[in-house]
């Protein structure tokens, strides 16, 4: 019954992660993210499997907070899974976490590129995942994403989202009117900006305490069997 799900502001996405992480559930941040990245990579395996892509690649886009390390975490499932991943990791940080997840990316096969390809993107790519911002997204889009998201606004290669359509609004959605993602995946819960998304829209996250969905009263769906996503489309949404 998606139409119960609870579409969560950004004060309460924060909560959400804060619980998690917390002393009375008990994850890392470590684990989240895994968690994360494979939901991702999971639900572009459904939308976009590599016989789609055209022996095209993947580009994923890596910001400079935890979503970026969700995309790290997906490039390197993707990998495994069968597909050429490049990622773009324009904004790095010092922290051991994300050096690691680099690291493992690079030794699984993940390519890393320094500069945005502009000029080839839609020759050399066939999907575009876009892990640059998540939920603590706040303010006008400042360098160097700006030009970034631009270029993607125009770029023409479908574009899979991890968590947030990065540059909305965490609640009011896309007020600077850039792209809109061919699929979404949401992690454990939806956020307010894509309540009317009219994409392909997963919600991954099947690791969540019952009593945390109970007391944030976030009415999650059933996932199918050992599924990491599960469909939450609007009805009128496309088959991807
Ligand atoms: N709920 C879950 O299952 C989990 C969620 N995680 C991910 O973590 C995300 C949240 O991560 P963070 O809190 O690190 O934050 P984000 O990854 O949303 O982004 C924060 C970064 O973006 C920058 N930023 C914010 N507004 C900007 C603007 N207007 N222009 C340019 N840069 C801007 C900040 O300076 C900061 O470096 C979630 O959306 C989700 O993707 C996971 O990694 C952990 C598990
Ligand atoms: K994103």
């Amino acid at each position: 019954m998606t139409s119960l799900i609870k579409y969560l502001n950004q004060a309460e996405s924060i909560k959400v992660d804060d619980l998690l992480l917390g002393p009375i559930y008990g994850f890392s941040t470590d684990q989240l993210m895994e968690l994360a990245g494979l939901a991702a990579s999971c639900s572009v395996m459904k939308s976009y499997p590599p016989s789609r892509l055209a022996n095209k690649k993947v580009l994923a886009i890596c910001g400079p907070g935890n979503n970026g390390g969700d995309g790290l975490v997906a490039a390197r499932h993707l990998v495994l899974f069968g597909y050429q991943v490049d990622v773009y990791y324009p904004k790095r940080t010092d922290k051991d976490l994300y050096k690691r997840l680099v690291l493992q990316a690079e030794k699984t096969g993940v390519g890393f590129i320094d500069h945005f390809p502009k000029e080839t993107i839609k020759s050399q790519y066939g999907l575009v995942i876009d892990a640059i911002f998540g939920y603590s997204f706040k303010g006008d889009i400042r360098p160097p994403f700006k030009d970034i998201i631009a270029d993607l606004t125009t770029s023409q290669v479908p574009i899979a989202s991890i968590d947030i359509p990065s540059g909305w609004d965490i609640e009011k959605g896309n007020i600077h009117n850039t792209f809109e993602p061919d699929m979404l995946v949401s992690l454990t819960s939806p956020k307010l900006c894509s309540r009317e998304y009219r994409g392909k829209h997963w919600l991954g996250g099947r690791f969540m305490p019952p009593q945390l969905c109970q007391e944030m009263e976030l009415n999650l769906p059933t996932f199918p069997d050992c599924e990491q996503v599960v469909d939450i489309s609007l009805p009128s949404s496309p088959t991807l």
